[in-house]
């Protein structure tokens, strides 16, 4: 991919979607951000801006939004062509999975979903998936690598092989 390439970071404003705009903006790519901001807040953004300078930052658009709402995607994506998605947005606590299974469900699968839809309507296929350790439950021995067995044993980690594995 150019390094001109434009890319939608879903869950931009969280810790390791930071980190990664970082890069892609240093990098020379263009970033666009949509976070429901449901465990990160807009200031984070304005970090990553500061920490790129201004002339960096006129590549990085943050749209407050859920991918859950296909309308939500829809406008953006019908606004600008994405050359890839990298995809964060989601929900990352394992005992909290435990204890709202469908609310996992509705934020890691039926959003990935949506987005994975309108992805295709608008014909962008390269996707990095954020996935998790934690699809591989307890391994016999760390670190994991990717040929392991996947054997989740929570909603959390569910919602994850569900990607890897439907
Ligand atoms: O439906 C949702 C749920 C969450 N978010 C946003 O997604 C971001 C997730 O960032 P976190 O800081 O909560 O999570 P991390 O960056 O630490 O986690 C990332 O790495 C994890 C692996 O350790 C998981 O893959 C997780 O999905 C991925 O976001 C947050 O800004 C949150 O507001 C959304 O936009 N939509």
């Amino acid at each position: 991919m150019s390094a001109c390439s434009s890319i939608l970071v879903t869950g931009g404003a969280g810790f390791i979607g930071t980190h990664t705009v970082v890069q892609l903006l240093h990098q020379g790519f263009y970033v666009t951000i949509v976070d429901n901001l449901d465990n990160s807040v807009q200031e984070a953004v304005t970090r990553v801006r500061e920490l790129v300078g201004t002339e960096l930052s006129r590549n990085l658009h943050f749209h407050l939004g859920d991918i859950r709402n296909k309308q939500d995607l829809e406008k953006l994506f019908s606004q600008a062509e994405f050359d890839a998605v990298i995809h964060f947005a989601g929900l990352k606590a394992v005992g909290e999975s435990m204890a709202h299974p469908f609310r996992y469900f509705d934020n890691n699968l039926i959003g990935s979903i949506t987005l994975y839809q309108v992805m295709a309507k608008y014909n962008c296929k390269k996707l990095v998936f954020s996935s998790s350790a934690t699809v591989y439950g307890q391994p016999k021995k760390i670190p994991c690598v990717e040929d392991f067995e996947l054997k989740a044993m929570n909603p959390y980690g569910r919602t994850k092989v569900s990607h890897c594995c439907p």
